[in-house]
């Protein structure tokens, strides 16, 4: 019920097309009950021997005309508004959907699958189509039949009513458990097919790799597994359904049993005419018609609601690293930064950063050294503030980070990563990404700075050259030349280079390596390298080890200290 309030109290602005769809509804279902009235009127015409029954009839049936046209006209009006208010309202949920999961922290995404994550923006927020446009519309079509044609049934024969009532609490209680049973299980197959859609989307990025270790078989058991565990719990919640749905049926028909009865005996004792019996069958099918169809409308609403519960789930996620609301706008830092006995876990009990004491001046470049997975790229995601330190502190320029907006920090900072993501758009939209207004001029500059400008240029459409899906079209070098070029034209007093050249080649590393200098002069570079012939002229060395920082120093320090790193150079052959 919580949903549904939700649901009706964020969609405010639509309304109006409800409530438009609402009076096509009753205006339709009010037409709704001429033709029982007709036909009860001509058999009492036929009954009585009336001389003038054709004309009468030939009234009756240009009315009834009249209103399949107006009811045709009203339905319309229901179909199209109600989907109307319905998709703007799934347009804005989607929005919202996605807006909430570009804010939520790397932290949310660790343990989701993307295809799980789109299911929430595909799949779920269409319930709520289901709940504006399916069930709230019949709720109210159904629910005024029963009204008016209840009218109808207990004016034409009292006795006869009370007996074709029978069979309504049955139906109630029958739509009752199945909808406690239902709901979990419809909750469950959202879930199940988040599941098959996030390993569909895993397999289907990994596509070559799934070719290239010849795992397509493994794999297809791998999908036929989620494959069958969502046709199994649809055929749960299925199950259930058809069960209950004769159930309904044959508790209707029960009524309609008592009506035969006792219509048959009160009309016999003169109780009641042939054409009130006529016209309160035709009634009673209306009647029932709404009865059945809430278990249906049952499964649907299940259905949305528990779609419409997961997305108000995911709406209600607080990221972990949250703004506070007089968080300060820095424009342009000088570029100091501070750990402060910084302490950093992904999960407790499995420290990655203990008590990390570093100051890097403005304008320093400073590199990250240690064997693999010893945390330097998590201290790139801690000056981002992609994650917050579990203890301690990082200062900009003085400032506490968590005092400042995340635009502005991020403002500040440019990233070369290693494994860099392009966009499917062209070369020029991917360079410009970071700084959307630069002029072509400032681009080209930064494009020739990162050495790509030659190879753009050969490109068949050059700057216009669409890239494919996350730069599929072009060489891990290119991709990576690309990226330090978006880093140069953001011309940030921060900027962060993890492995910027790995996939380079001798040559084009030692170019780019030149740019890299240059474009790091003025600013605080941290620089994260396993190839430490790339950072022998770092102002400073920060070796890390056991989750501390192990030694500190220039290259020929820590060499003459011969310690990890001098041991670290020994294995390089530095
Ligand atoms: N999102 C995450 N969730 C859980 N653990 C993580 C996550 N990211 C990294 N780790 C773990 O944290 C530790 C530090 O990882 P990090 O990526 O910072 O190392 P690194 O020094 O940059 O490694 P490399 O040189 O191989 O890139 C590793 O043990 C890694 O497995």
């Amino acid at each position: 019920m919580k949903t549904v309030l939700r649901v009706l109290k964020d969609s405010r602005a639509y309304h109006r097309y409800i409530w438009l769809g609402i009076g096509a509804i009753a205006c339709s279902t009010l037409a709704s009950l001429y033709a029982p009235w007709a036909m009860q009127q001509l058999t009492a015409l036929i009954t009585s021997g009336d001389a003038d029954i054709a004309s009468k009839s030939l009234k009756m049936g240009l009315i009834l005309l009249l209103v399949y046209l107006l009811q045709a006209i009203f339905n319309y009006i229901k179909g199209y508004y109600t989907h109307l208010g319905a998709y703007y309202y799934v347009a804005e949920l989607r929005l919202a959907v996605y807006d909430k999961l570009q804010h939520l922290s790397l932290r949310f995404y660790s343990d989701k699958q993307t295809g799980q994550l789109m299911s929430y923006v595909m799949n779920d927020a269409g319930g709520a189509e289901r709940l504006f446009a399916h069930v709230f519309p019949d709720l109210v079509v159904h629910g005024l039949t029963l009204l008016a044609v209840g009218f109808m049934l207990f004016t034409i024969n009292v006795p006869l009513a009370l007996v074709s009532l029978v069979s309504v609490p049955l139906i109630i209680f029958a739509n009752y458990v199945y909808s406690k049973r239902a709901l979990p299980l419809w909750g469950k197959n959202a879930k199940v097919m988040a599941e098959m859609s996030g390993t569909l989307q895993d397999n289907l990025s990994g596509m070559k790799e799934i070719q290239a270790f010849n795992q397509q078989e493994s794999e297809k058991e791998r999908m036929r597994a989620v494959i069958d565990k969502e046709r199994d719990a649809i055929l749960e919640a299925v199950k259930t359904d058809e069960f209950v749905r004769p159930l309904i049926s044959f508790f209707s028909s029960v009524g309609l049993v008592g009506v035969i009865i006792y219509g048959g005996y009160f009309t016999s004792v003169g109780q009641m005419e042939v054409a009130e019996l006529v016209g309160f069958t035709l009634y009673l099918n209306l009647f029932y018609g709404p009865i059945s169809a809430l278990s249906s409308l049952n499964e649907s609403a299940n259905m949305a609601i528990a779609s419409c519960q997961r997305v108000f789930d995911l709406l209600d996620q607080e990221s972990e690293v949250k703004e506070l609301s007089d968080a300060r706008s820095v424009s342009h830092l000088a570029g100091k930064i501070e750990l402060r006995r910084l302490d950093f876990h992904y999960h407790v009990g499995q420290p990655v950063l203990k008590e990390i004491d570093l100051i890097i001046q403005p304008g320093q470049t400073i590199a990250l050294v240690g064997s693999t997975g010893v945390g330097k790229t998590t201290i790139s995601n801690l000056l981002n503030r992609f994650y917050d330190p579990v203890a301690g502190q990082i200062l900009f320029d003085d400032l506490d980070l968590k005092t400042m907006t995340l635009g502005s920090i991020r403002n500040n900072i440019s990233m070369v990563l290693q494994d860099t993501f392009l966009f499917n758009g062209t070369v020029y939209e991917n360079i410009v990404y970071g700084l959307k207004h630069a002029t072509k001029e400032q681009t080209i500059a930064a494009a020739k700075a990162a050495n790509a400008h030659s190879f753009i240029t050969a490109l068949e459409d050059g700057y216009e050259t669409l890239i494919g899906e996350r730069g599929l079209r072009l060489s891990g070098g290119q991709k990576q030349r690309l990226s330090i070029a978006r880093a140069i034209l953001r011309d940030t007093p921060i900027l962060i280079m993890d492995e910027a050249t790995s996939a380079l080649d001798t040559e084009t590393e030692r170019e780019i390596q030149q740019a890299l200098d240059t474009i790091s002069k003025g600013r605080t570079t941290v620089v994260i390298a396993h190839r430490l012939s790339t950072i022998r002229h770092a102002d400073l060395i920060v070796v890390l080890d056991q989750a501390q920082i192990a030694e500190l120093g220039t290259h020929e320090e820590l060499i003459q200290r011969g310690g990890v790193y001098a041991r670290l150079c020994q294995n390089q052959h530095i």
